[in-house]
Formats: structure tokens, sequence, C-alpha cells
């Protein structure tokens, strides 16, 4: 898959400009890993300014994992002006389908027109799409692969544009075909699922990366591209790391190191039409 690796580049020669409007718990975590990678964040969330920042940005991170009145009212304003301008939007819905609220403003804010990927774990997409009460919190989704190929391909045919669900086989649909973005062997898996699972906003970090590649990608490629790279870069780190604090470190390093030709040959090994 050249164009993963070509994809890859051009994130790092043209550096996009990636405004987001996310959650305390990662704004650092996320800015971090964008800047390992190659592009340039930025994180602002005041009604006053965010118009002006969609304004400057190659793409936009919509994230509402620490919701409020403010936050609620700077994406909504985010969003249309994003859609009014043609700048790629992607939304993290964290923790739909946990409470109305998150559910409410998520459903709302894909509605709006200027998000053009939507990417959660398995609960809060069920909840894009109708199904409540598979989310209790922001990490304890319950994944069922059956299910994850079908509700990819279903809310993107509903909300026009197109839909990542995270998980130990990430699946992305625009709404016509799926791809499926599979784990490495048994051994690694369970060895990068023990680690990912003890370190918060990783979900959000393929998020931000998402919109890193928007700023150089059309959607679909992007929503590929970003969940690659995280595979990748999680597998080497968990080659090197045993615990949680060490691999979270090794993770940012991985995004950095990370090669084009690389990427592009997990491409040809892990990307599958599903
Ligand atoms: N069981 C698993 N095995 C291997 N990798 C996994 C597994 N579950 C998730 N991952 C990896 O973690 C990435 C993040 O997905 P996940 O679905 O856990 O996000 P999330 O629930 O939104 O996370 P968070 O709320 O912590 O930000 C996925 O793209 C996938 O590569
Ligand atoms: C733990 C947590 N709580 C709200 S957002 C967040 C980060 C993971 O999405
Ligand atoms: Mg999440």
């Amino acid at each position: 898959m050249d164009w993963l690796g070509k994809a890859l580049e051009s994130v790092r020669a043209r550096k996009p400009l990636v405004h987001n409007i996310t959650n305390f718990v990662v704004m650092n975590t996320t800015a971090n890993a964008l800047l390992a990678l190659g592009a340039s964040p930025i994180m602002a969330h005041s009604p006053e300014e965010v118009e002006e920042l969609v304004e400057n940005a190659d793409s936009v991170v919509v994230n509402i994992g620490t919701l409020d009145e403010s936050f609620t009212y700077s994406m909504i304003k985010a969003v249309l002006r994003a859609g009014e301008l043609g700048k790629p939007v992607i939304l993290d819905p964290v923790g739909a389908g946990a409470t109305r609220l998150r559910t409410r403003v998520a459903s709302h804010l894909a509605s709006l027109g200027g998000v053009r990927v939507i990417r959660g774990n398995f609960g809060e997409i069920s909840a894009l799409a109708g199904e409540l009460g598979r989310t209790r919190g922001v990490d304890t989704a319950t994944y069922d692969e059956a299910r994850a190929r079908e509700l990819a391909l279903m809310v993107a045919r509903n909300c026009k544009a197109v839909v990542a669900v995270t998980g130990k086989v990430d699946y992305v649909s625009d709404g016509v075909k799926v791809y499926a973005i599979n784990p490495g062997p048994p051994s690694v898996e369970e060895r990068v699922e023990k680690l990912v699972r003890r370190v918060t906003g990783l979900g959000c970090v393929v998020s931000a990366l998402i919109g890193a590649y928007l700023g150089v990608e059309n959607p679909l490629r992007a929503a590929i591209a970003g969940i690659a790279t995280f595979k990748l870069a999680s597998e080497k780190a968990a080659e090197e790391a045993s615990y949680p604090g060490s691999f979270h470190v090794k993770l940012y390093d991985w995004l950095y190191r990370l090669e084009g030709d690389a990427l592009a040959r997990f491409g040809e090994e892990r990307v599958r039409e599903a």
C-alpha cells in the first residue's frame, strides 16, 4: 500500500495544523502524539476563538470526553464553520451511550454536515446507531466483532461520514465498502491488548492521528492511515515495554520513528476489504 507510506511522508513534509477541541484528560497526550508523528497541534476550545482557528487549520478534531455547555457550544460553532469552509472534521464521541448528554451531543454534532470521520469504540458507535446501554464508562465497551463490521457500515450510511469502530479488529466504512485493520498474531495481539487497556486516552490518540491524516488525505484513507499508524506503533512499543508507563512513552517514540515503507508493508499485510 504505497499510498499509506506516502500519506505518512506527506504529514511530515506538510505538518498539517490540527485544531483540537478535546477533553482535559488527553490534551497533553494527543498534542504530543501529533507532534511526535510530525503534525502541528493546537488545542483550543474558547467559543471566542474556535471559528478563527478552524479558518486557519487543515483539519479539526472534536472530542466530547469532558463535555459541558461551553464545550458543546464551541464544538457546534467549530463544526458549522468547518462545514462552510469544507475543512475536514473528525468526531470522537467519547462515552456516547454512557449518558444521555453524550449521546445527544454526539448525534447532533454528527448531523451538522462538517463531520467527515467518526471514530469510536463499539459501545460509542452503537449508541450513535440508537442502541443505548452498551457503554458504561469511557473504556468499558464490550466488543462484538460480528456486529462491528455491520455497525461501521450502517452508521456511515446514516451519518454520511466515514465511520471507524475500533477494537481488536478495527472496521472502517464509507457507507459503501468496509475495511478491516487486523491485529497481529495472538502473541503480539495479547501483549498489545494487555497494555492498551491500562493507558487512558489511546482511542483519543487514534482519533487525533486520523485528524493529522485528514490534513493530507481523503476521509476514508485518513481513517485507515490513522488506525494503521497507531496499530503498528503500539506493536513496536509493546515489543520494547512490559508495563503501561513505559509502553506509553515508547508509543510516542514509535510515532516518531515509524517509516513510510514499514507502514506501507503493514498495510499490505493487515488491511483487507471485509
Ligand atoms: N483487544 C485489543 N487488542 C489489540 N488492540 C486493541 C484492542 N482494543 C483496542 N486496541 C487498539 O486500541 C485502539 C484504540 O481503540 P479503543 O477501541 O480501545 O478506543 P477507546 O475505547 O475509544 O479508547 P479510550 O477511551 O481509552 O480513548 C484501536 O485502534 C486498536 O488498535
Ligand atoms: C478517562 C476519561 N474520562 C473522560 S475522557 C477520558 C479519556 C479517555 O477517553
Ligand atoms: Mg474513546
